[in-house]
């Protein structure tokens, strides 16, 4: 079951059409209706319903879906078994063979009544996730507001702990190139729900194009550099609003922010020796600059987790406020900063950071080639199947 998580991508973007991810081959049935209780056409019926299902039922029932397909069109499961990187087709197969010899008449009952379970359950629920509006937006996994010259991009998958998936990336990389053009005089970064962010989608590293895993980390360094780029050339005062914990990259980009604030309940993590990785977002450089080399490599080579009270003691971090007053007090203060005249906060901007911006892209160039080389290590591989089948957390 918990192979199903290593699926993740198969719903990146729910639309119905997406459950055919976990392809349902059109086969012709030869059923003897007699002998069995749900008839072909109950089975057909159901096949039809489970692609106007309105919402994502999850990996694991698709899954489920797919092995009570699979067993009631074919019987026991008679594919080999998939490499273990190959985590998708892994995940199907498990769950096809974890059926053994059901019969195929009760495989077709079942998943008849998982369908029309499903149709009910799904149909009733209208409720919309929070921060879900995405008309009012454009942003499938952001919410950005303009309002009182301040420009917010509020990370937006509280369920995920605000992980950063690939479409997070990009629609970052899109709101902030948004944000050094509006009328806004400072731009903030926040998280909705308990956590800033939880750091890199792990499951980013499931989703294996034909060009394999070498393919998929040199894309992955060609995004990383240009996401981090966008960071360090941001024209305007960017504060980040650290609403609850931050891992990984969420840390690692706070030392290219002009201010940090920070609610007493943030924690700041980057485990990247637990996890096989290495430091990013130009951390290698601005952490041992800003806290001293020794207390950087407390971080960023043995995963120390600080308190936000430790963060503002090493500079990371600006201010930590009572959680109960964050949100007030920060905007209060950001809303007077956002009077001030705009061009003399940027000229004051630019020339604190330009004198480092071409270090900094070099830092940042660096650090993804090594991380494209990290991605391809067994230490890597082996903490993200960890996390993905639930044998580790951090
Ligand atoms: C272009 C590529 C660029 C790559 C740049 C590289 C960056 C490096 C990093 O960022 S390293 C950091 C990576 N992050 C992690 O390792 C965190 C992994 N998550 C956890 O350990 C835990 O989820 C937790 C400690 C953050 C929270 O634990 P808790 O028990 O409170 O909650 P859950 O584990 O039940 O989480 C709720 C759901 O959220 C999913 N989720 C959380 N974090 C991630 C994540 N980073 N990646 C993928 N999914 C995440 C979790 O799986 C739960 O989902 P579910 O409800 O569907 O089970």
């Amino acid at each position: 079951v918990a192979m199903a998580h290593l699926a993740g991508r198969l719903a990146q973007r729910w639309c119905p059409s997406s459950l055919q991810v976990i392809s349902f081959p059109v086969v012709q049935l030869h059923l003897n209706r007699t002998a069995m209780r749900a008839s072909q056409k109950d089975f057909e019926n159901a096949m039809n319903q489970v692609k106007l299902l309105k919402k994502d039922p999850g990996n694991e029932v698709k899954l489920k879906l797919y092995s009570l397909y699979k067993q009631a069109t074919e019987g026991p499961c008679n594919m080999p078994k998939p490499g273990v990187f190959d985590l998708i087709n892994k995940a199907k197969w498990d769950a096809w063979n974890a059926l053994g010899n059901l019969p195929k008449e009760t495989a077709r009952q079942n998943y008849v009544d998982l369908v029309s379970s499903l149709s009910s359950s799904l149909e009733s629920s209208s409720q919309v996730e929070p921060g879900t509006d995405r008309k009012s937006t454009g942003y499938e996994t952001l919410m950005v507001t303009s309002e009182d010259g301040i420009t917010k991009i509020m990370l937006n998958r509280p369920t995920k702990k605000n992980a950063l998936n690939v479409e997070m990336y990009h629609e970052i990389m899109h709101a902030l190139k948004a944000a050094s053009k509006d009328d806004s005089a400072i731009t903030v970064l926040t998280g909705n729900g308990d956590y800033y962010s939880s750091g890199n989608d792990l499951t980013n590293f499931t989703d294996i194009p034909p060009g394999g895993v070498e393919e998929k980390a040199k894309n992955g360094a060609i995004l990383l550099r240009e996401f981090v780029g966008c960071f360090i050339d941001f024209p305007k005062p960017l504060i980040a609003l650290v609403n609850g914990p931050a891992v990984g990259i969420s840390v690692t980009l706070l030392g290219l922010f002009d201010a940090v604030y920070a609610s007493d309940r943030a924690t700041f993590h980057t485990p990247f020796s637990h996890l096989g990785q290495s430091p990013e977002g130009c951390s290698s450089y601005t952490f041992p600059k800003i806290m001293s080399p020794a207390k950087a490599t407390e971080m960023l080579v043995f995963g120390k987790k600080l308190t936000a009270g430790e963060a503002c003691a090493q500079g990371l971090v600006t201010e930590v406020f009572p959680d109960s007053t964050f949100q007030k007090e920060v905007w209060t203060r950001l809303k007077a900063f956002a009077k001030l005249p705009p061009n003399a906060m940027r000229i004051s901007k630019e020339i604190i950071r330009n004198r480092e911006k071409e270090k900094l892209h070099a830092v940042n160039a660096e650090e993804c080639s090594v991380l494209q080389g990290r991605w391809l290590s067994d230490e890597c591989m082996n903490a993200v199947v960890n996390f993905l089948s639930r044998k580790s957390k951090l």
